[in-house]
């Protein structure tokens, strides 16, 4: 059995910030679990909005939850003017986490939270029009079209696909699709999360809580490692050749991206599920190259420094695979993490304390003023 990670004392590692029912994350080293549920049966059988009725109603729907459920979040999608006017007006060299935070803020404006009351029609609405918000955003700035994104279509998955897309997806990558969001859904006190909460803590409405979060995902150390190892994976012609290149970043001391956790210390369980789908689509689409390039930086890494893939690596491969550009990555990570963060919005407002943590100050211990004409 592996050992808990060790508390290091920076970056707070290993320190208990607060109570969840929500999620464990690597309890004996490895493992996750929503609410109790293993994230591999639920990746195996659950859909993404059952996984997100879970986490934010706190039990798993019966069909009939499950079927009105979808049903509000399908009559949700349609995106109002004043923010179709907004992600019109963001260029087309904006990063897309950059129009994802701008898209949620600006709801925030049009449809505000005034009361907690209000608070799961608010994450409802979130959830059905965050695929709107990117795509419409997308095909506006890099195609100079308009798409109507209300539409009945059955999944978020599959709706974000259709819509990016402008036709109905495959079976294959709908299911793919629906995986993915299943495995980024939740992840106990990851930064973004308690980004999420600290802003909660103030009791501060839902639209700035996700805002704040947004922006916090978007680093390449959290949710924009998905990006980040598109970039490194794509610069390799073959398996021999990735080798070089992740042995050179490793003697230069370069961080590899979709490497590595904070959490848990052999593996990330979400990386066994999203590597096979990775191989599926890798054979549907006659890869030769990528996947390969893909398991062979796995390899070196492990027998170099015994880090391992995290649930980003193998994401990269596989959305490339389904025809999701790059710079769309982290934004899905939203679409599905948003479920997770406003669950613990919830949670937090249920039993609030604000949280203000104390710092060891390392500052000089008295100053003298000195008026500007004499300062250096
Ligand atoms: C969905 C997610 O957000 S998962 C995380 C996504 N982020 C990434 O993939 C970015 C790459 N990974 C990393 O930067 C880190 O592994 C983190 C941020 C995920 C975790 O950070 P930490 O808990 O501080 O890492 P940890 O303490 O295990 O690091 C131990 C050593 O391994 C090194 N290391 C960790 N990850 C990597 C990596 N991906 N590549 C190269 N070296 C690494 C560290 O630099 C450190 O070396 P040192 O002791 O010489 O300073
Ligand atoms: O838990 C973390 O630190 C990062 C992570 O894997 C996630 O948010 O999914």
């Amino acid at each position: 059995m592996a050992e808990a990670k060790k508390s290091g004392g920076a970056g707070l590692r290993g320190q208990v910030a607060g109570e969840t029912a929500l999620c464990t994350v690597g309890k004996t080293g490895t493992g996750l679990t929503y609410r109790g549920y293993d994230v591999s049966d639920l990746a195996d059988n659950a859909q993404f909005e059952e996984v997100a009725y879970l986490l934010l109603r706190g039990k798993l729907p019966n069909q009939q939850e499950l079927d009105a459920y979808k049903k509000k979040l399908q009559t949700l999608r349609g995106l109002p003017h004043a923010l179709k006017t907004v992600l019109e007006n963001i260029p087309k060299t904006a990063h897309p986490m950059d129009v994802m935070r701008t898209g949620c803020s600006m709801l925030g404006n049009l449809e505000t939270e005034k009361d907690f009351s209000e608070q799961d029609d608010k994450i409802d609405r979130m959830l059905a029009l965050f695929p709107s918000i990117i795509t419409y955003w997308y095909r506006f700035a890099h195609e100079g079209v308009r798409i109507e994104t209300s539409s009945d279509v059955d999944s978020i998955g599959g709706h974000f696909l259709e819509l990016l897309h402008g036709k109905k997806p495959s079976e294959l990558h709908e299911r793919v699709m629906n995986v993915s969001l299943i495995l980024y859904a939740e992840h106990e006190f990851n930064a973004s999360t308690f980004t999420a909460r600290v802003c909660a803590s103030t009791l501060s409405d839902i639209h700035s809580c996700v805002t704040g979060a947004i922006g916090t995902l978007r680093g390449p150390l959290h949710g924009g490692a998905n990006e980040a190892a598109m970039e490194l994976i794509q610069k390799f012609q073959s398996a021999d050749e990735a080798e070089k290149g992740v042995m050179g970043m490793l003697e230069r001391k370069e961080k590899i991206m979709g490497f590595g956790h904070a959490v848990y210390t052999e593996s990330d369980p979400r990386n066994v599920i999203i590597k096979k789908w990775s191989e599926k689509l890798s054979r549907e689409a006659g890869d030769t190259v990528l996947y390969p390039v893909s398991v062979r930086c796995e390899e070196v890494m492990w027998r170099e420094k015994k880090l391992f893939c995290n649930a980003d690596f193998f994401h990269a491969s596989t959305y490339h695979f389904m025809g999701i550009p790059t710079e769309l990555f982290t934004p899905i990570f939203v679409m599905s993490r948003v479920s997770g963060w406003t669950a613990h919005v919830k949670e937090q407002r249920a039993n609030n304390r604000i949280i203000r943590p104390s710092a060891d100050y390392t500052g000089p211990d008295h100053a003298e003023w000195l008026p500007i004409d004499k300062r250096a």
